[in-house]
């Protein structure tokens, strides 16, 4: 296959579909890799070189991940023309090849292009953002008990006010929109309608079952104790709302959940272990609170998208911030890994910045196709170089004694740690 800008790596194969959807993982998979905009080009490549290292441990030199770069962002204009923010050879070879990581990608506040990150994710329709939330030893916390937040958010990932359906103020869509709101449907609580831009929350049965079944299958394979749907449903009744009701009535329909002492939570006994699974829900303002005063209380978190955004810059800094916050967003088939943070513009291109949420975010793509060794390999290494407080500057800033080093050089001390083992 030849494509316009991607060079295919000589030595690579495609990661197939076996037919129960398991993955085909040959010795040398070719990984489409997005390096990204802003701290991207300080991260992605930081990233690849540990992961190399960390493979050549674990499997003296007979497996080897083959990085094809793929485009997006600034880097795709360059290449691509000045209007092609994802080019479709991108889309294409990321579903294709159907494991993925990505750097950061930058959206323009009120105006411009729309998120190229939430285009991914619409357009390969990976409904599951996934971002564990994993303390390590060592790690500056803002929390005295940082080790007590353990938990695994579960983002609806291809609706709510995500989807993108807004009009500007003073267009006339927006002003075609407030009209029939007011004159066919009643709607007539818009308190300035000559000057309000509208927005569209779609949420749906579908979008939140799909969601929230994931949510409560990891529950089961990984023996956890809860999973709890946060929403803000008592506004948002017929959207955050339903999603909750949606999600009660599939654990207990799917997974035959039972109403705990006649209330609306509901306990369902896990099939591999024998234990009880809670399965409840929390209302989002007080589920931040919640995280902070009482987080050993919640496990697997099944939310929507803006909570889940939200959700997830949170409590990522109770376990050290989003320099430490890996992710994925998936479906059945496809995997894009990708960082929690963004370009963080202001240290672009500085060496600076933590690489470390993007390199775990690699390491779960190691865990996905399989390579256990290597993602083992990852997480010694991490625990060390953290331990011997040679951190980059968002750790040094709050530890005590530490030695503020580099991106790279944080990513050194990473393969020191490896090639040590
Ligand atoms: N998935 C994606 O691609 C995402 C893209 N974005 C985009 O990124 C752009 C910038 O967004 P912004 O709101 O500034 O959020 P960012 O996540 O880019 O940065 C916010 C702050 O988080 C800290 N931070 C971020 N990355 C790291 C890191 N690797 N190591 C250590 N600290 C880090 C820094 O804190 P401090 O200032 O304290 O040092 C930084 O100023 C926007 O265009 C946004 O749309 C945002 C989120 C996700
Ligand atoms: O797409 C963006 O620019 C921001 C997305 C984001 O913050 C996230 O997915 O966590
Ligand atoms: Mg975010």
């Amino acid at each position: 296959m030849t494509y316009q800008h991607i060079q295919v790596p000589a030595q690579g194969q495609k990661i197939t579909l076996n037919a129960n959807n398991t993955l085909n993982v040959p010795a040398h998979p070719i990984i489409p890799f997005i390096e990204g905009d802003g701290v991207g080009v300080d991260v992605t490549p930081v990233m690849r070189k540990v992961v190399d290292a960390a493979v050549a441990k674990a499997y003296a030199g007979e497996r080897k991940l083959e990085w094809m770069e793929v485009y997006a962002g600034a880097k795709a204009t360059q290449r691509y023309g000045a209007d092609v923010w994802l080019p479709t050879e991108t889309v294409d070879v990321v579903k294709e090849h159907l494991v993925s990581i990505k750097g950061p990608l930058t959206t323009p506040v009120g105006g411009g292009i729309r998120s190229l990150n939430v285009t991914l994710r619409q357009q390969l329709d990976l409904y599951v953002c996934l971002r564990p939330i994993q303390y390590f030893d060592g790690v500056p916390s803002p929390l005295k008990e940082p080790h007590k937040t353990n938990m695994v958010i579960f983002r609806e990932n291809s609706e709510d006010i995500y989807a993108g359906i807004e009009f500007q103020a003073d267009s006339e869509k927006a002003q075609k929109l407030i009209a029939f709101l007011q004159n066919e449907l009643g709607a007539n609580k818009v308190r300035f309608p000559q000057t309000s831009g509208i927005g569209i929350k779609p949420v749906s049965k579908e979008g939140t079952e799909r969601l929230v079944r994931k949510a409560i299958q990891y529950a089961i394979d990984h023996d956890k104790p809860s999973v709890t749907l946060v929403h803000k449903g008592n506004i948002m009744k017929f959207t955050e709302g339903a999603f909750r009701d949606w999600g009660y009535a599939l654990a207990k329909r799917e997974f035959g959940a039972e109403e705990i002492d006649g209330g609306v939570w509901l306990r369902l006994k896990n099939p591999r272990t024998g234990k009880n699974i809670a399965i409840k829900d929390c209302i989002t303002d007080a589920f931040l609170q919640q995280i902070l005063l009482r987080p050993v209380e919640y496990s697997v978190i099944a939310t929507l998208n803006l909570n889940g955004d939200y959700i997830s810059d949170a409590l990522a800094a109770q376990v050290g911030g989003i320099g430490i916050a890996p992710g994925a967003n998936m479906n059945e088939t496809v995997a894009m890994f990708e960082a929690t943070h963004g370009t963080a513009p202001k240290y672009a291109g500085k060496d600076y910045v933590n690489p470390g949420s993007s390199i775990l975010s690699a390491e779960m793509l190691l865990r996905h196709i399989g390579w256990t060794e290597a993602a083992d390999v990852i997480i010694r290494a991490m625990t060390k170089s953290i331990q011997s407080k040679h951190v980059t500057y968002d750790f040094a800033r709050m530890m005590e004694s530490a030695v503020q080093v580099s991106c790279s050089g944080f990513g050194d001390i990473l393969i020191k740690h490896i090639e040590q083992e």
